[in-house]
């Protein structure tokens, strides 16, 4: 496949930190990576605790610049932010002084989009995300799952050709992040949109994705391991965990991540000491 086609692309990526423990030593992060994520796939990234996998998005959103390497936004080298990207994270972006309605107006308006636009945009994408008649409650007001449509919402209504996400459900109880999940993947099928969705969970990583690239445990992070999820869509992420493919996938998968995720840990274990 052409470069040109890809939606994303990371090229031998390296990042280095200053060290937290010692201010004259750098602590490298993540080493020579490469990534890509074609137009209209859904790529997920898993990978052990404090491995890299954020550092990961917030290069590909442009926040984060890479000690060296390049990243290339369908074919174009990204400088600054990415702003065919949209981002979802793991903690709440919603501004607790505005309504749900008001939160998901706000990128439109800044887009220059006149009010009454944007107002309408905004009440149609809630009610695409299940909010319809939820617009003027506030964040407080919402339960976490409605939040997290509330910011699922905010990201759609700008229709990224890319979107970003990091760990965004993992916040919530199963049942509300499953059907947070097959939301996102009803969404996702009917915009088609190129997804790169970061996750420490191995079951959600093979539900969701046409791809999952497992990463090493940190230092030094790079991928070890890249499996097509064959799965036949649509999928429920719920019944699809008893498909004996997933169990094959999952079996083969976990292979790869087990030592690492071990690594990650002792690693925690060691920095908490
Ligand atoms: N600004 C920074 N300065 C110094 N070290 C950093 C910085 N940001 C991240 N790191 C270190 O880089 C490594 C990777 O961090 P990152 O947050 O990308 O991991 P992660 O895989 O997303 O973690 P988690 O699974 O806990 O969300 C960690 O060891 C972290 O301590």
């Amino acid at each position: 496949m052409s470069a040109a086609l890809h939606a994303l692309e990371l090229q031998d990526i390296t990042v280095t930190f200053r060290s937290r423990e010692e201010r004259d030593a750098r602590y490298t992060a993540v080493a020579a990576t490469s990534l890509h994520v074609a137009a209209g796939e859904f790529v997920s990234v898993v990978g052990p605790t404090g491995c890299g996998k954020s550092t990961l998005l917030n290069i590909a959103a442009g926040l984060l610049e890479p000690s060296s390497g390049h990243v290339r936004v369908f074919g174009e080298p990204l400088a600054g932010i990415n702003r065919r990207a949209g981002y979802m994270f793991q903690s709440e972006a919603l501004m607790p002084w505005r309504s749900a309605l008001d939160n998901v107006m706000v990128g439109l308006q800044y887009r220059g989009l006149p009010d009454a636009e944007a107002r309408a945009q905004a009440e149609a994408w809630l009610a695409r995300v299940g909010l319809a008649g939820f617009g003027d409650r506030y964040p407080h007001q919402l339960s976490g799952g409605m939040r997290k449509r509330t910011a699922l919402a905010q990201v759609l209504a700008l229709d990224p050709d890319i979107i970003l996400m990091d760990e965004p459900f993992s916040a919530l109880d199963i049942q509300t992040r499953q059907l947070m999940e097959n939301e996102v993947l009803d969404l996702w099928a009917a915009k088609r949109k190129a997804v790169l969705f970061i996750t420490h969970d191995l079951d959600e990583a093979i539900a969701m994705s046409d791809r999952v690239v497992v990463l090493s445990a940190g230092p030094a992070t790079h991928p070890i391991g890249e499996f097509t999820i064959d799965l036949p869509r649509p999928r429920d992420v719920a019944e699809v965990r008893m498909h004996p493919r997933f169990v094959e996938l999952h079996a083969s998968i976990w292979a790869v991540l087990r030592d690492e995720v071990l690594k990650g840990y002792a690693q925690q274990l060691r920095k908490a000491a």
